[in-house]
């Protein structure tokens, strides 16, 4: 059989090693190592190519341990002379053998003192030999098991995907906590205890084209029911939305806020929806789909009988997304629903078109967060007058915005002028920022009921959940963000921890994979997930490099704790890591070019000004808050922020042609035309991936993400290079391209693996930004994960890994280890650099939210010090 013989340069063990490819691309083993020593560094300079056959090799070469093969040595007539091919020809050898015969005779006789005549003759016999002619174009010479082999069982060679695991430090992560989960796993709170749906829509009544599985059943009556909530009946009944029942000592009834102790006689008004929190994965977007085919009277599910509309609301549902899952919602519907029973449309991009009169014919509008955040005016942080849209007619709603707080929107703003029955925000944490013009643009819409579809409820702290309750409107008056700040930020540690757990539990619904239901059967079976910790060491001058620039941060982060006004965050600092070494390698790269420091040419300025202008109408998040950029800058390293990034200001262009380039320091300098940087983590990093991508198993597609689209870039070049096809999804692109691209990624390519041939049609490998394509994805078809760069939040990173870890994930018998079917998530990591202690920092920063939960004494302390405490430890600056 034919076999393919290639170079394997990211080889850590052998920098010489060749590979052996069975004709369909999958690695059977390595060229005995005297061989490949001998062709390698020729097959480099491209004087030769191999041409490989043998008998049978099976595909498994477990218990094989070498194998003869036959291999044709070609190239071009005139580097056959190369001495370094001397070894293929008979007759050079022959001559070679002569003479190292008579220079050792030469020796022996000049040690003994014998005449130098002979050895002169002797020494020009050895010259001749060297040029003697020849052609390699079909030389060829076989050789025995010994001499030419198939290495395939010897340790760290013959399964080389075992070894390079074996090197790679298993990270206990399974059990990392899960604070709003935890809540839900006591007692009477237990979501298995919730009722099910008698009769929900799918297959049998034709209204869908699934069936829920059964905790999804049990989701739907929940959300049924925060849409119809009800105060509670008697004072022994738990609060809602923080109202309890109390009664006076002459038997009248009154009201009591638990969360602000206040007190009324008046009934309180509830509101309608809540946080649907269900792990990532677990079918958020399929139980919200049921809920907009039921009936929203909620029959069969209220206690009391149905419960009429209001009619002053449109029938129809509104649901915000990020641009990147906009088409998975379209997917999903089609997937669950199809278009007879209901009718959707993405008003996003070409879509905008459509009036509010046309908009009324569909049930469904999925629309983005950047079409709603553009439809409040550029300038409008300081207005104050009230939503231009409103007729009055919804007095609710009127009083839902604080009037101090109200906004004016756009007057062609459609989506405003709608009122909702629903209007859903998926991957609803976004909104972490009651101030920012995006979740403002949520809050001032009109609807009857308010949702937020989150895996990851909780990113940073607390106060997330604050952010949410603002657009949600529940739990007043804690819904606006100068009263959360009074009752829960400035509570005691006690008191705080009771009240964030009392509005969790009236607010939230959350499921996990782990959970079980009554009889004790998982909610879901999916393979498990091994976490793997891969370091990689730089060397030299790349190490000291890194120490010199860390020096240099460490003391920007020293001053900016002094001030104390900058507050910088673990994101800053990883930006201005990132900003420093870039801009060394940069101006060494340009002295060596002669280009003068601190220029940015014209053609440049318009390249940078281009590509902000692309990343803005794409939507591409903030590189900092991973929020929809607002104001958006680039820097010249094409890192994309929202203006109010103050540690990046002095670094930045701004879109509008007036306001100029200011770069920071001599050293960042111009950029080359695509403006990109090589780090020298990057590339011993890709080393390893390369490595570890080429030795997975035939069919395992893999995802990899980073968060530099920089790093992607090259990343993608060294792959293709290795004859790795890849495929992208990035921030960038346009809607239909992502959706092209996911759609051709999610067919199946079960015997392929990366680099071979069949991969060319249908890639094994994945390229995704971590802020573009961390949510809402569906990519079960892939079951690696890998993580190029540690991100500070470990919930983004728990977003990521589970686009592949949720139902569909199926495919067991594709990544097999030590006999245990799992999906396997690589952290590479540069060792001995910020990365190393960003791990850490992870599971510190988890710890802290759960304290704010717990109660635990000092949390606002603790709280404190995640942000000063952290950074300085990152940067060894606690340790001086
Ligand atoms: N009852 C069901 N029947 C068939 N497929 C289902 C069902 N529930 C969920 N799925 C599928 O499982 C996958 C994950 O579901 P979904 O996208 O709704 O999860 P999610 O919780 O919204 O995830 P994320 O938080 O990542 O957005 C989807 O491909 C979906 O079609």
């Amino acid at each position: 059989m034919d076999l393919e013989l290639r170079r394997d340069p990211y080889n850590v063990t052998d920098k010489n090693a060749i590979e052996v490819r069975h004709s369909r691309g999958q690695r059977v083993g390595y060229v005995a190592k005297t061989l490949s020593t001998r062709l390698s560094p020729l097959l480099s300079e491209r004087k030769i190519r191999l041409i490989a056959t043998a008998g049978p090799v099976p595909t498994n070469t477990v218990g094989l341990d070498k194998t003869a093969m036959r291999v044709e040595i070609r190239g071009k007539r005139k580097f056959s002379s190369d001495p370094r091919l001397d070894w293929c020809f008979e007759d050079r050898m022959e001559v070679k053998r002569k003479a190292e015969q008579a220079q050792r005779e030469h020796q022996e006789r000049e040690r003994k003192g014998l005449d130098e005549d002979n050895a002169k003759m002797l020494q020009k016999r050895k010259g001749g030999g060297g040029s003697a002619g020849g052609t390699i174009s079909s030389a060829h010479r076989e050789y025995d098991a010994d001499d030419y082999a198939l290495l395939s069982n010897q340790p760290g060679e013959n399964k080389p995907l075992d070894a390079l695991l074996e090197t790679a430090a298993e990270i206990e992560k399974t059990k990392r906590p899960d604070l709003i989960g935890d809540l839900f796993k006591v007692g009477a709170l237990d979501p298995a205890l919730l009722p099910t749906h008698p009769s929900p829509p799918g297959k049998d009544d034709g209204t869908m084209r699934s069936n829920l599985l059964p905790f999804q059943r049990q989701g739907l009556a929940w959300m049924i029911k925060m849409e119809h909530p009800e105060l509670p009946k008697t004072v022994d009944d738990p609060p809602a939305q923080l109202w309890a029942k109390r009664e006076d000592t002459q038997g009248g009834t009154y009201w009591l806020n638990t969360g602000t102790e206040e007190t009324t006689r008046d009934t309180p008004k509830l509101k309608r929806g809540g946080i649907l929190a269900d792990e990532m994965g677990l079918g958020k977007t399929m139980q919200t789909i049921a809920l907009v085919c039921t009936d929203d009277t909620g029959e069969g599910v209220l206690e009391g009988g149905p419960e009429e509309p209001d009619e002053r609301y449109d029938d129809m549902t509104l649901i915000v997304c990020p641009l990147s899952v906009a088409a998975n919602w379209t997917e999903q519907f089609q997937q669950h629903v199809g278009k007879k029973r209901l009718k959707w449309h993405v008003y996003h991009g070409d879509g905008r078109d459509l009036t509010k009169r046309e908009l009324r014919k569909f049930d469904v509008i999925i629309s983005t967060y950047q079409v709603l955040a553009g439809s409040l005016p550029d300038s409008d942080s300081k207005r104050s007058s009230r939503a231009s849209s409103a007729k009055g007619d919804i007095e609710d709603d009127d009083e839902d915005l604080h009037p101090a707080k109200k906004q004016k929107v756009k007057k062609d703003s459609v989506l405003h002028s709608i009122k909702w029955r629903r209007v859903v925000l998926d991957e609803g944490h976004l909104v972490k920022n009651p101030k920012a013009k995006m979740s403002r643009a949520c809050a001032d819409l009109k609807a009857e009921r308010r949702w937020i579809l989150t895996g990851t409820p909780i990113l940073n702290s607390a106060a997330d959940l604050g952010a949410m309750l603002s657009f949600l409107k529940l739990c007043k008056p804690l819904d606006d963000p100068d009263q959360w700040k009074h009752y829960v930020s400035k509570a005691s540690d006690e008191k705080r921890a009771k009240l964030l757990r009392a509005i969790v539990l009236s607010t939230t619904l959350r499921r996990t994979k782990d959970m079980v239901d009554t009889s004790g059967k998982p909610l879901i079976t999916l393979p498990s997930v091994t976490y793997y910790k891969y370091e990689v060491t730089l060397e030299g001058e790349a190490q000291q490099l890194y120490r010199e620039v860390e020096a240099e941060v460490s003391a920007s982060v020293q001053q900016a704790m002094k001030e104390d006004s900058t507050k910088p965050s673990f994101t800053h600092i990883r930006t201005l890591r990132d900003r420093k070494l870039a801009a060394r390698i940069q101006h060494d790269h340009e002295t060596a070019l002669g280009v003068p420091a601190g220029q940015v040419g014209a053609e440049q300025l318009t390249f940078l000004r281009g590509l902000l202008r692309e990343m803005t109408e794409a939507g591409a998040d903030c590189l900092a808050c991973n929020q929809w950029a607002v104001d958006a800058r680039i820097t010249m390293c094409q890192h994309f922020f929202c203006q109010s990034w103050s540690l990046l200001r002095d670094h930045v262009i701004a879109p509008a042609a007036e306001r100029s380039v200011t770069p920071s320091t001599s050293r960042s300098g111009s950029v080359s035309r695509n403006g990109s940087v090589t780090l020298p983590e990057t590339s011993a990093k890709t080393a390893a991936l390369i490595q570890l991508l080429k030795a997975s198993e035939p069919g395992v597609k893999s995802l990899v993400f980073s968060q530099w689209t920089g790093h992607l870039d090259r990343i993608e070049a060294a792959l293709n290079e290795e004859g790795i096809t890849t495929c992208r999804f990035d921030g960038s692109m346009r809607q239909e391209k992502r959706e092209a691209v996911v759609k051709g990624f999610v067919v199946p390519n079960k015997s392929a693996v990366a680099g071979s041939k069949d991969d060319r049609d249908n890639p094994m490998v994945m390229l995704l930004s971590l802020q573009a394509g961390a949510l809402g994805l569906n990519l079960t078809v892939a079951s690696q994960v890998f993580m190029m760069d540690p991100w500070w939040q470990p919930a983004i990173e728990a977003q990521a890994i589970d686009r592949v870890n949720r139902i569909g994930q199926n495919k067991p018998m594709m990544t097999v280890f030590a006999g245990v079917a799992s999906v396997r998530v690589f952290q590479i990591v540069a060792k001995g650099t910020v990365e190393d202690r960003v791990l850490e920092i992870q599971a510190k920063k988890e710890a802290v939210i759960a304290q704010a939960f717990s109660g635990h004494k000092n949390v606002s302390q603790s709280k404190a010090k995640i942000e000063i405490t952290d950074l300085a430890s990152i940067f060894g600056i606690g340790d001086q």
